[in-house]
């Protein structure tokens, strides 16, 4: 059983109500932490390996709670729309082209941005799961995977087959660190046959679901012409809350709903980024946390944020509940830390197991050198990092307690073989699209 001793400049547990603690060590043993505290003489004794990282931050990795990760492939190729316009005439076409390949690689690809960026978990929506599966595997990071579901009744019944499969044969897999749910895409994507045959499945096989829910004024719109409802009342109709659910976005929620969905343990994954870009919104994000939601963050696809990095989405969740409610006390850099940590591990599930440095829990954790211009000085911590921290700031990044980061870069070493495939998957399907 090998043991690490990591000495640290800063420790941030995210336990709850724990102080940053300057001149800490964490202990790991296999894949999990045994100890953190200030450093003491002796602390090391036993360890096989002491890292020093004396002008370093360690942090609990960084929990990515909604994602797309393939769509790296058509980051640029459709900037600048609202959502509708941009999944019928820009995403949705390029899509039709993907292949089993172009996924995998997109998915590579996707994974050595987010760690290199701190990222140690997401939670993805895609298709050829299977594919997104393997290299989440081979990667080292650690991820919740859901088949993304849409389309017409038969088509559902398909996908849906294929996703319980694709459920059954990850759960627990690449040493326990890829995890199911179900993958509803949204409620103007699915029939109300379709939902509820999907919210069936998902109570036979014990699945949670992760969808996206009231994104845009459009679908509050649409959802309402079809249905005479809100999006969440329609849910509520076909029993969708009677699983656990990740809601992606919740944008537009109003009073009712917020209470409604504290009521039945939704968790809300928050995209500023997202939803800026494709001015869907802005989410009520102070009035969830305030009616006791777990808020969490997530990236969306690249294709609509443009970037993979959490650094960003804990800055600009912060700045914007700020400018948005006319409040500067809003959404403090403790609570955006927690959203990005603890809150999204528990958002996914996965609270027991990751989220905070403690004593039984996973060692998934990050380093932030400290020596740069722009972090200097260290007065808080927590504000350095949601306030002037940067994805490129990572220098190190264990999951399972597997170094896969060091000096900024992947150990594996194969950065550069995934870029040029990606690059070469991304640049068939542009021509693909270009020549119709
Ligand atoms: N097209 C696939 C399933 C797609 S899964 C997830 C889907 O979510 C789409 N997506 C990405 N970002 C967003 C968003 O912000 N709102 C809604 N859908 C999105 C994405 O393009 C993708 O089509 C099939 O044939 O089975
Ligand atoms: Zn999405």
């Amino acid at each position: 059983m090998p043991t690490e001793v990591i000495h640290c400049a800063w420790l941030l547990t995210m336990a709850e109500g724990a102080e940053p603690i300057p001149d800490a060590y964490v202990k790991i043993v296999d894949d999990k932490i045994v100890e953190v505290g200030p450093w003491q003489d002796g602390v090391a004794a036993d360890a096989d390996v002491v890292t020093d990282a004396r002008t370093k931050l360690v942090l609990p990795g960084l929990v990515n709670t909604h994602t797309h990760a393939a769509m790296v492939l058509f980051r640029s190729l459709g900037d600048d729309y609202p959502l509708y316009t941009w999944l019928q005439e820009k995403i949705w076409p390029l899509e039709a082209n993907l292949t089993a390949e172009d996924v995998y690689y997109g998915t590579r690809l996707a994974i050595n941005e987010m760690l290199c960026s701190g990222t140690t978990t997401f939670a993805d929506q895609y298709f050829f799961m299977d594919e997104v599966a393997e290299a989440v595997a081979e990667s080292g990071i650690r991820a919740v995977l859901s088949r993304g579901l849409l389309g017409s009744d038969a088509e559902v019944e398909t996908k849906l087959e294929e996703a319980i499969e694709q459920a059954k044969k990850w759960k627990g897999k690449a040493d326990g660190r890829i995890t199911a749910m179900l993958g509803p895409h949204a409620p103007y994507t699915l029939s109300p046959a379709a939902l509820r045959q999907i919210v069936t499945a998902a109570r036979h096989y014990q699945l949670s679901l992760h969808i996206h829910v009231a994104e845009t004024r459009d679908e509050l719109e649409e959802i309402g012409k079809n249905y005479g409802k809100r999006p969440v009342a329609y849910l509520a109709e076909h029993g969708l809350f009677s699983r656990p659910v990740l809601m992606a976005h919740g944008v537009w929620l109003d009073e009712g709903e917020i209470s409604y969905l504290a009521k039945q343990k939704v968790a809300v994954a928050h995209n500023p980024s997202s939803n800026m870009k494709l001015a869907s919104g802005i989410a009520p994000v102070a009035q969830l946390l305030k009616a006791g939601i777990t808020v969490s963050l997530g990236t969306d696809g690249a294709a609509s944020n443009n970037r993979l990095d959490m650094f960003t989405e804990m800055r600009t969740a912060s700045l914007l509940q700020k400018v948005a409610n006319n409040d500067p006390t809003v959404l403090p850099a403790e609570t955006a830390l927690k959203m990005a940590t603890i809150d999204g591990a528990r958002a996914l599930g996965l609270g027991d197991q990751i989220g905070s440095l403690e004593p039984g829990k996973k060692a998934d954790l990050i380093m932030i050198d400290l020596e740069q211009n722009h972090l200097t000085p260290c007065f808080n911590p927590a504000s350095l990092l949601v306030y002037s921290a940067r994805g490129s700031d990572v220098a190190a990044v264990m999951v399972n307690g597997k170094w896969l980061v060091k000096e900024g870069r992947i150990l594996a070493g194969d950065e550069e073989k995934v870029r040029t495939a990606a690059a070469e998957c991304a640049k068939r399907l542009a021509q693909l699209q270009q020549g119709k």
